[in-house]
This record gives structure tokens, sequence and C-alpha cells, in this order.
């Protein structure tokens, strides 16, 4: 499908954005959170371009890579999973104190929403982050007031790729699989978008752990959300 078959017919509709090497480069935080984590256990850090690749399922399994130092962790042995829990906690107190410091929205973002805006189109965000980082880091990149909703990674008890997230913000928006879309950076929103029957735009500059988004799926791949204009 082409972009004008998404964005045409029976739109203004909803459009859903994923946050995370979509709306905002948070990397470079996420990836100091990560390394002050491993510092205070003892480890060495991972670095940017490591972490980058480990971002968008969530900081549970952000955390889970980092121990393992691949993006393909092994589940842990039950005798891990007080490391994992310790961990866990220590990277979200240093996140906490981070979000948002380093951070800066991808080129083409804020003329992209505020031409779907001036259509008419109700606008959400749907992440995997935890809930209570997503309202910070929207408010500090000035994104906060283009969104009447955003759907975080513990909003429910499921995250993306599974379909429930997007299809959730889609209803409380009033949107149809025929008038909303989806656009992320990785193969755990294009696989949601799949599951969910809604359309997908995959954007190149993201993450999407560390591979290219061309093949996933989506209806349509671009380099820069201006080009949704
Ligand atoms: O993995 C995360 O914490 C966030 O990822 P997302 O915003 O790309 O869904
Ligand atoms: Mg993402």
């Amino acid at each position: 499908m082409s972009l004008k078959g998404l964005f045409n017919a029976r739109w203004p509709g909803v459009a859903l954005f994923d946050l995370d090497g979509t709306l905002v480069d948070s990397a470079p935080d996420l990836a100091a959170a990560v390394d002050q984590m491993l510092e205070h256990l003892g480890r060495s850090p991972a670095g940017l371009d490591k972490v980058r690749h480990w971002v968008g399922n969530g900081a549970g399994i952000l955390v889970r890579r980092a121990l393992a130092g691949k993006t393909d962790w092994e589940p842990a042995r039950a005798k891990d999973d007080a490391l994992f829990h310790d961990a866990l906690t220590i990277f979200y107190h240093a996140y906490g104190q981070l979000n948002g410091r380093h951070s800066v929205v991808f080129e083409g973002v804020t003329e992209c929403l505020g031409h779907l805006k001036a259509l008419g189109c109700r606008l959400a965000v749907v992440t995997n982050k935890p809930d209570q980082f997503v309202q910070p880091l929207l408010k500090q990149t000035g994104l906060d007031h283009w969104f009447e909703l955003a759907v975080g990674g513990d909003t429910l008890a499921v995250k993306k790729p599974d379909p429930a997230p997007l299809l959730h913000a889609m209803e409380q928006l009033g949107g149809t699989r025929g008038t909303t879309v989806m656009i992320g950076d990785s193969a755990a929103d294009v696989n949601a978008s799949l599951a969910a029957g809604i359309p997908c735009v995959a954007v190149r500059y993201g993450y999407n752990f560390g591979g290219s988004v061309d093949s996933l799926g989506a209806d349509a791949v671009v380099d820069s959300l201006a080009e949704l204009l």
C-alpha cells in the first residue's frame, strides 16, 4: 500500500506512534542508565552503540539484555532472578533521574504531528516504555500536548508485539481498523500492527534491534516522518 492509500479515503482518523526510536532518540539516556546499573553491579559499561539495539521490548528485557551483554538473551536461571530484580531496581532509579536529559525529538516529527492534527486526526503514543517514564519524557521533549492518550508498557498486561495495546488505543480514540495507522521503528511495532490488522509505517532511523526495517512487512517505510505530509 502506498502512503497515499494509507492516509486518504476515510481520514482523518487515529494515528498511533511508538515513542523510543520513532518520536524521540532516547537511547543516550537509556544507555547512561544501563551503564550506571552495570557499574553499580561491578560490571563494565555497555555503551550507546549496544544499548540502542536493546531498546524496544520494555525495561525488563532491556535489563535482561544488558546483563547478558547481547540482544538474544537466554531466559534467566532461577538463581539469576535475584540479580535481575536488583538490576531492574537500580535501572529504574537511574533512569528516573536521567530520563529526557539528552533525549531529542527526531527530525520531521513535529511537522508530521502538526500536519495530522490540522487534518483533525486524533493522536496517541503506544510504547513499551514503563508508564512512569512516558509522560515525563513527553513533557521534557515538548511533545505531550499533541497526544490525547499514552499507552505505556504496563498499562495493559501485555506489550507490543501483542496487538492489544494498539487496539486499546484505537478504541479509546474512537478509531476503526480502516481509519487507524501505527507508526513505529521496530519489529515489535510492525508485528503488533500486523496482528491487530492495522496498517503500519516503519521509520528507518530508529533502533529495530540493530536490523533493517525494510522487510518486516510494514505497509510503508520512510526515512523521515516529514514524508507522511
Ligand atoms: O523498550 C522500551 O522501553 C520502549 O520502546 P518503544 O517506545 O520503542 O515501544
Ligand atoms: Mg521504538
